[in-house]
């Protein structure tokens, strides 16, 4: 039995447990229960407090966890990256007050910043020779300058609403994040292959992810030209249509391409373009 740290409740948990469940694996989401051991798989969920997550699976009392790149980073605890999961994407930045003018990073030399990151802070610190300083709190981060308490602020940003509504600007992006499955060092044989078959599932549902299956009919005259626009995987698939001279083509196109060529393919002559999800994808 594997046994996987995941956030109890916050940013992480619902990605977390769609993941899990994309892969096939059930969990009784009894909330309550800390330690829930899935039905249909040799894996137990840990519920945690996301800041505990590095230090349980370095120590090994988890075998494998799901945490934040910022929150690893952070505590500084040894165990292994398996793989980036790309979700829960943000920023850790350095921001002050709107009004106030920003002159460069020498800017925060010698002055006061509120931060739950002070490790990864301490470091920017130093690569860029200035001094600041850090003063720790856990949440609220960023109504810190309007009620006095520091000068600045250290913290994550996603979409930036947080700092415009405390009318803070982001000066300086220190590191990128995104949610991280970390393991244990020293997992036993055993451990390593249900960890394995957890990685080929998580893979074929993550690659699935931005994916898009594509058909699309046109005059079989057409056809090659349509070809060149689509950026498939492989070759495309060409059937005939029942109609005379005509065909349908199916593909697989990266999601973020689709709105670049459906011009295109609309003015190369096809018609009636269907884009479907891709659950899984064994590669
Ligand atoms: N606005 C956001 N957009 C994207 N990702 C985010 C955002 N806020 C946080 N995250 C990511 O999700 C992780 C968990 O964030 P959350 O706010 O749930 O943490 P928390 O309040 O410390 O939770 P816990 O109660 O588990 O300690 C962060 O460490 C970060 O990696
Ligand atoms: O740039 P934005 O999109 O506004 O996101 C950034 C905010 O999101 C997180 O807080 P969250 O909303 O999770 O609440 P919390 O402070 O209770 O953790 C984070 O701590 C920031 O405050
Ligand atoms: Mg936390």
């Amino acid at each position: 039995m594997l046994r996987i740290a995941v956030q109890s409740k916050g940013r992480l948990y619902e990605d977390t447990m769609n993941l899990l469940k994309e892969t096939g694996i059930k969990i009784n989401s009894a909330r309550r229960t800390l330690l829930v051991q899935s039905a249909n798989f040799p894996l137990e969920v840990l519920y945690l407090r996301d800041d505990d997550i590095p230090e349980c699976v370095a120590s090994g009392v988890a075998d494998i966890g799901i945490v934040g790149e910022n929150e690893f980073v952070e505590r500084g605890e040894d165990a292994n990256i398996v793989k980036r999961l790309g979700f829960s994407k943000c920023r850790i930045s350095l921001a002050i007050p709107e009004a106030v003018e920003y002159t460069g990073v020498k800017w925060f030399d010698g002055k006061k910043i509120a931060t739950s990151y002070p490790n990864i802070l301490r470091k920017f610190a130093e690569k860029e020779g200035i001094s600041m300083d850090i003063h720790v709190i856990q949440g609220s981060v960023e109504i810190a300058p309007g009620i006095g308490l520091s000068d600045g602020i250290f913290d994550i940003v996603s979409s930036g609403s947080t700092l415009v509504s405390n009318k803070l600007r982001e000066v300086e992006t220190v590191m990128k994040s995104e949610a991280l499955l970390i393991c244990n060092k020293e997992l036993t044989t055993e451990k390593q292959a249900v960890l394995d078959e957890l990685l080929f599932r998580m893979q074929s549902v993550l690659v699935a992810d931005d994916k898009k299956y594509v058909l699309m009919n046109a005059p079989s005259d057409k056809v090659k030209d349509i070809c060149a626009i689509l950026p498939g995987i492989k070759s495309p698939t060409i059937l005939p249509l029942a109609t005379e001279g005509w065909t349908s083509i199916h593909t697989v196109i990266d999601q973020k391409h689709f709105w670049e060529i459906v011009n295109q393919l609309k003015t190369a002559g096809a018609e009636g373009i269907l884009v479907l999800p891709i659950e899984k994808m064994i590669l």
